[in-house]
């Protein structure tokens, strides 16, 4: 098949019109460097030519990492540069897309004519679409495309991929000049035989918006989150608020959730009467599955106030904050963004640090984002929140006990990537693998969160969520249930399972727990979800005759002490429960041993830490 490269500059909108153009929904947000990674689809070109009707043709349309030149500044970004290079020359390659963002186009431009310097040296051909005309029209800003056309030799789209401005036009152009494109091949003009730096001023000039107009709402806004004294109270507020918000704004869906898994499990064992199929319905399903099902709210919500936070362009804003207190540390004001995604899920998070210039602090940061408290341990946090901090609330509802407690937990969790980074960046210091680069970043426009794919994005998260951790926690329920429940029909006490509970004991007595948590821990790492699920089925078959989806309250009976319940939280803040996230550790840095001394070192200290908290506190 043959290919078209949609390339560009970083927060341009590419992947927003890529997404448009192929239908799938790649990941859009308002900061650069969103993606990292090559993403394809497929765009469907319709040719009318009048004579034999409609003609069709697929192309494979690829979505590149946003670049601001083809001249690169360090190693790592020559790797991507050479990537689009060879594509760019690859015969299979019938166009390139090149986007420009219309509000700031002289930075696009620089980029764009290089390419099509380029292009012009494989015979290729170059169409440009210059985007976000949506928010030139608010300022009435109209940009002649025709005339920019004649300048640049090639064609120009003015589109808005957000609103959808000139889509269905460029649908139709592209699918044209796709199926041949040796009619539309850059024609040499004055302008693209310049340099491209010059070249692009006299073009801005010309043709761009005055950036002042569009920076004028932008900077009264900026002179306020980036004032060096209330910008950083407003960081830790806005980040205050979104911890909370998370435990708070969930709590009204979470306990509807288990109102209703608890419902029907009523109904289903009035259905099924007495006997072992009640109690395995009851136990594992009910008990083990249920109890993570309580969770998922708080995911979406976490999704919703993350994406918003990217949507709004204040993630960047927040790196530049987070700068200076970063570097002390050994890191970049860059890590911000992985740490940030780091607690919804560390698998991107990694990949997200891959826009981190400098290669040392991008080792430190990728082995770190694993201490972020990630989406897999929230049901751990609230569940353990729930049996030991009482729900109260301060400020006339503004501020949640339980909600603090979670702010804390994700505090104590950034603090100690921080410390293990400062040791890391000790630790690699004069090394001449990993080189330092300076810190840059460009400040995108504020812009009004795009909601639809916000709330697909908000879906996706619990639908993924229940993907990856629900069978697995099916299977462990099952055989957890399996081995609890025989050989004396419900006596846990006296069941296959406490035999072998009894046996692996004696770890976990210096954090004050029994067998059934060491075997909940033990199991976890599997997947940290686990823990909730088999805690669950293990004092369903307790309790067999009791409520059924409140777990919270079947610990609290059960008597959790205070110090054995914050020696577990801090255990799973630290520990590196997680297959996918070493297997990923591995992929991006290369080798075997940083991923699993990582996996190592991590369990070892969060064994260590818990012991101290269990220690302190009784
Ligand atoms: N107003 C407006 N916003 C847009 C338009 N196209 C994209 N955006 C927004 O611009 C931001 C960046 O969009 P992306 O598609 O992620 O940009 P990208 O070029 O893929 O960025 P990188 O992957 O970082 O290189 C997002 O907040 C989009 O919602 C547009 O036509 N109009
Ligand atoms: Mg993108």
């Amino acid at each position: 098949m043959q290919k078209i490269l949609l390339v560009g500059k970083p927060n341009s909108g590419k992947s927003l019109l890529f997404n448009q153009l192929t239908g799938l929904r790649q990941k859009v947000a308002n900061f650069p460097g969103v993606t990292v990674e090559l993403k394809s689809g497929i765009f469907n070109a319709h040719l009318d030519n009048g004579v034999d009707g409609k003609q069709q043709q697929k192309f494979e349309l690829i979505d590149y990492p946003g670049t601001y030149s083809l001249k690169s500044l360090s190693k790592d970004e020559s790797i991507a540069i050479e990537q689009l290079l060879n594509a760019m020359s690859d015969e299979k390659t019938s166009v390139i897309l090149c986007n420009l963002d219309a509000t700031r186009m002289e930075r696009s431009l620089v980029f764009a004519l290089q390419v099509q310097e380029i292009a012009k040296q494989h015979n290729k051909t170059v169409i440009f679409t210059l985007n976000m005309v949506d928010e030139l029209l608010r300022f009435n800003h109209k940009i002649d495309t025709d005339k920019l056309s004649e300048k640049l030799g090639s064609p120009v789209y003015a589109v808005s991929a957000k609103t959808l401005i000139g889509i269905s036009e460029l649908q139709k152009g592209l699918g044209e000049i796709a199926i041949s494109p040796e009619k539309y091949r850059v024609k040499p003009t004055e302008t693209n035989q310049q340099a491209s730096g010059i070249a692009a001023k006299s073009l801005a000039k010309e043709f761009a918006i005055q950036s002042d107009v569009v920076l004028k709402r932008q900077n009264a806004i900026d002179r306020l989150l980036l004032n060096s004294v209330f910008g950083g109270f407003a960081f830790l507020l806005i980040m205050f608020f979104l911890f909370q918000s998370i435990f708070t704004w969930a709590a009204p869906l979470m306990d509807a959730t288990e109102d209703a898994i608890g419902f029907i499990a009523g109904i289903v064992s009035g259905f099924l009467g007495e006997g072992i199929l009640n109690d395995f319905m009851t136990d594992a399903i009910f008990g083990g599955l249920g109890s993570f099902l309580v969770f998922v709210p708080q995911i979406m919500i976490l999704t919703l106030i993350i994406g918003l936070l990217e949507d709004s362009g204040y993630l960047a804003r927040a790196a530049l904050i987070c700068h200076r207190p970063l570097s002390f540390f050994g890191l970049s004001g860059r890590s911000f963004i992985p740490y940030l995604s780091g607690h919804a899920c560390a698998i991107p998070a990694i990949l997200a640090a891959r826009t981190i210039e400098s290669p040392r602090k991008r080792f430190v940061t990728m082995l770190t984002v694993p201490l972020m408290s990630c989406s897999a341990r929230l049901p751990v946090y609230a569940l353990l929140i729930a049996v030991l901090v009482p729900d109260t609330t301060y400020l006339g509802g503004w501020v949640n006990l339980q909600g603090a407690m979670f702010f804390a937990l994700y505090s104590f969790g950034i603090l100690t990537a921080l410390i293990v980074s400062g040791v890391l960046n000790k630790m690699t210091e004069g090394s001449k693998e990993l080189q330092d680069m300076p810190f840059i970043l460009e400040l995108p426009s504020y812009r009004l969160p795009h909601w639809q794919p916000l709330f697909y994005r908000i879906i996706n998260s619990g639908v993924q969520f229940i993907k990856r951790a629900a069978p697995i926690i099916f299977v462990v329920s099952l055989i957890i249930w399996t081995l609890g429940y025989f050989p004396n029909n419900g006596d846990l006490q006296n069941s296959y399972l406490s035999t072998i509970g009894q046996w692996i004991e004696p770890i976990f007595t210096p954090l004050g727990v029994d067998w059934r948590y060491g075997v909940a821990i033990l199991v976890s790492f599997l997947a940290r979800e686990v823990f909730v699920g088999v805690l669950g089925t293990m004092f369903s078959i307790e309790n067999a005759d009791e409520n059924i989806a409140g777990l919270a309250e079947n610990l609290q009976a059960d008597g959790l002490s205070l110090a054995s319940g914050v020696a577990l939280l801090a255990f799973y803040v630290i520990a590196l429960q997680c297959v996918a996230t070493v297997a990923m550790l591995k992929s991006e840095l290369g080798k075997n041993r940083y991923a699993w001394g990582a996996f190592i070192a991590y369990g070892l200290l969060a064994y260590l830490v818990s012991m101290f908290f269990y220690a302190v506190l009784s």
